[in-house]
């Protein structure tokens, strides 16, 4: 292009002076990353089999209606699965593409939950009898269990499923408005099928909430059953974002299903009518809950890297200020104050990762005693999975927003990729469990074992966690010391909640560090990060650290010090180390994100592309504003 400086060609790397800078092996950082060589390997090469398939393009979501864009997303999954079937791509390589094509859409929930509670809830018989059927999608399934009228409250759901002896079916039936399905994905339009939770009545007598398979649409023309009323349930926040996902409605008018599709792992109704609670805690209903928390905590490290990497290395293209004899003005990324707001946000992101990587560990091995009937460890598995699932998504919600602010006026645009990241990503914070409502029940978890927690401070445990069991046990300590109830203290034991799960993740990341981590420098950054983040917390709630007695206002002062050191350690390396997640531009999409840092281009040649630009003059000119300019007051024709 005439007069274009080389600082804005295109195929030059604007980075490569910062990739320069890097003091460790980048390409070791990202097995790291991806947790091994051959997850390495599926992510990247299904990445960029996604990524140079125009068939997945996302680039113009943000300006389709919302039937094109649903009727896109159908399309795209679709797409996803022939390729999937052509390419006899392995579940691992299937998940990853339906990761990496990046669109909240009806498999999620197929795929996510629908399965899972099959595989989780249902008796041998009938796993044999519908995972074939999900796996090859002959059916499409959804995880019904919120209604209009309940959400947290599992036990308050108000639908009903009464066994009928003479016919040995369960009636399904929606008894009030506030009993109607509301919210599960992929119910709107697509599911044929759906995991409905409601209250079982045997005989007269109720039995809580257990889980039902019902077939909702016809599998000949989608046609809804007889008795089945199901719908959308309108557009949601944000433009594009989650309104890929037909969240639905749905109500039951007396639907007959046969009694053996209750699951029926956890209890079991007789053809003679008897209930039989086998010998396993009714909370195993909530299964499927617990494994969809531990994967989203894995999801937050994917969506909180994503904005990361978008805002650092925006941060090192960005200059604002500080020219010294018309040189170059500063580059953002080396204002002091935009570290300490973008590096505790990159060391959360490994922090994350690796503590997903251990619930991962954890609930399979919840899952493993489960099958040996071992509940020992299932109190602490909900614990675990509920308080992680909320402290990282509360932390990736508003750091998104924080690298969205990190990004300047530039970060507001939605070819930043920031704001449909956030707005496809907070819901987290309330699907699966309102995090309040969670926190609550970690709180519960302490309440109960707050007594051992003194026999842990006294094991071998590295300095740095023993101030954060400290601070755990003072705000145990302090608040349970009173006698008032749990409703009454329960705004200070959330507080106490969060400290424990804050504990866990650094806990675990100085564990993940005694680890043999291959790669020059690798272990060396890792560790950086993990001082970050352990410290910015001391720092962010130093009140609660001092108050136990076990730091001193020097400590804190050190402690901040030492944060200012360790943000100049990081950044000479920062754009390696979000190098390191391996992210292709398709799936960032994001032009301050790019990785060749060639920004400003970018963004001017999108400009025009927005449909607002098709015509120089806009429509409605002569209509609306030329009579204003003209002063010529007429009746404007509506
Ligand atoms: C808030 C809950 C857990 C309350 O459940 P409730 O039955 O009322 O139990 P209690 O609070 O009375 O606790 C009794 C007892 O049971 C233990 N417990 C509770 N849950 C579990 C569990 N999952 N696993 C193991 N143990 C559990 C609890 O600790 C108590 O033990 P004690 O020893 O102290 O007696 C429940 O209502 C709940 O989970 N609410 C949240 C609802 C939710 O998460 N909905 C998600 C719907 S699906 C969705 O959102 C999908 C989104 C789409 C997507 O993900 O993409
Ligand atoms: C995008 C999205 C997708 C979803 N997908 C599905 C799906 O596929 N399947 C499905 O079944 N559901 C789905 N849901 C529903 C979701 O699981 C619920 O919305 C969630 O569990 C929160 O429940 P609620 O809406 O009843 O919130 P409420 O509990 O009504 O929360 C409202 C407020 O009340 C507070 N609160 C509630 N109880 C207490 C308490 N005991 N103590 C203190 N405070 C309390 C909460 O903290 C919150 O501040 C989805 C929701 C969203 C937003």
């Amino acid at each position: 292009m005439e007069g274009v400086g080389e600082e804005e060609m295109e195929g030059v790397d604007h980075l490569a002076h910062e990739r320069n800078k890097s003091e460790f092996d980048v390409d070791a950082m990202k097995i790291v990353w991806a947790g091994s060589p051959h997850a390495f390997d599926v992510s990247d090469r299904i990445s960029k089999l996604v990524a140079s398939d125009p068939g997945f393009r996302k680039d113009n979501r943000s300006t389709l209606s919302r039937k094109e864009l649903f009727k896109n997303t159908l399309r795209k999954a679709a797409y996803a699965w022939k390729t999937i079937v052509d390419l006899r791509l392995s579940e691992e390589e299937a998940a990853k593409l339906r990761f990496y094509v990046d669109e909240p859409a009806f498999t999620d929930l197929h795929w996510g939950m629908f399965i899972p509670a099959i595989k989780g809830q249902g008796t041998e018989e009938q796993q044999q009898k519908w995972l074939p059927l999900a796996y090859k999608m002959q059916i499409i399934g959804c995880y019904a269990q919120t209604e209009l009228g309940h959400g947290s409250n599992v036990q308050g759901l108000e639908t009903t499923a009464t066994f009928d002896s003479q016919t040995d079916e369960f009636i399904i039936h929606s008894p009030t408005l506030t009993s109607s399905k509301w919210w599960p994905g992929g119910l709107g339009k697509v599911a044929t099928h759906a995991i409905a939770y409601a209250r079982l009545i045997v005989g007269g007598r109720e039995h809580g909430v257990h889980g039902f398979i019902v077939q909702l649409r016809s599998l000949e023309d989608h046609s809804p059953l007889l008795g089945i009323t199901v719908g959308d349930i309108g557009m949601k926040f944000g433009n594009g974002a989650y309104n890929t996902m037909d969240n639905g409605v749905l109500q039951f008018d007396h639907v007959r299903i046969p009694r053996n599709q209750m699951l029926m792992r956890v209890s079991q109704v007789t053809c003679e009518g008897k209930y039989k609670q086998s010998d396993v805690p009714r909370q195993l209903v909530y299964g499927t809950m617990v494994y969809v928390r531990q994967t989203i905590v894995a999801d937050a490290s994917c969506a909180l890297s994503r904005a990361v990497c978008i805002a650092t290395r925006y941060s090192a293209v960005r200059r604002q200020f500080g020219s010294q004899n018309g040189g170059p003005e500063t580059q953002v990324i080396d204002y002091k104050t935009q570290q300490s707001r973008l590096f505790p946000l990159l060391a959360s992101a490994y922090a994350f990762r690796f503590i997903g990587e251990w619930l991962k560990w954890l609930y399979a091995d919840v899952t493993q005693r489960l099958q040996a009937n071992d509940f020992s460890t299932l109190p602490e598995a909900h614990a675990c999975t509920a308080g992680l699932k909320s402290l990282t998504t509360t932390a990736t919600a508003d750091g998104i927003e924080e690298c969205r602010k990190l990004c300047g006026g530039h970060g507001y645009l939605c070819s930043s990729g920031l704001p449909e990241l956030f707005a496809v990503y907070v819901p987290a914070c309330t699907y699966e469990g309102d995090n309040t409502v969670l926190l609550l029940q970690v709180a519960r978890f302490l309440m109960k074992t707050v007594s051992q927690l003194g026999s842990r401070l006294s094991s071998k445990k590295p300095v740095g966690t023993i101030a954060y069991m400290t601070r755990v046990e003072h705000l145990m300590q302090c608040r349970c010391g009173v006698q008032r109830g749990f409703a009454e203290l329960s705004a200070d034991l959330v507080e106490a909640a969060v400290a424990h799960c804050q504990l866990i993740v650094v806990s675990k990341f100085i564990e993940k560090l005694q680890q043999e981590i291959p790669g020059k420098g690798v272990k060396q950054q890792l560790e950086v990060l993990c001082n970050i983040y352990a410290l910015f917390l001391l720092h962010k709630h130093q009140g609660d650290f001092l108050s136990t007695g076990c730091i001193t206002p020097k400590h804190a002062a050190l402690a901040n010090d030492e944060l200012r050191s360790l943000y100049s350690q990081v950044r000479p390396n920062a754009i390696a180390l979000v190098d390191a997640f391996n992210y292709t531009d398709h799936y960032l999409g994001s032009i301050l994100g790019c990785y060749d840092g060639n920004v400003y281009p970018k963004l001017y040649e999108a400009a025009w592309k927005d449909p607002l630009n098709e015509s120089v003059v806009p429509d409605g000119y002569h209509l609306y504003i030329r009579p204003l300019l003209k002063q010529e007051i007429r009746t404007a024709r509506l």
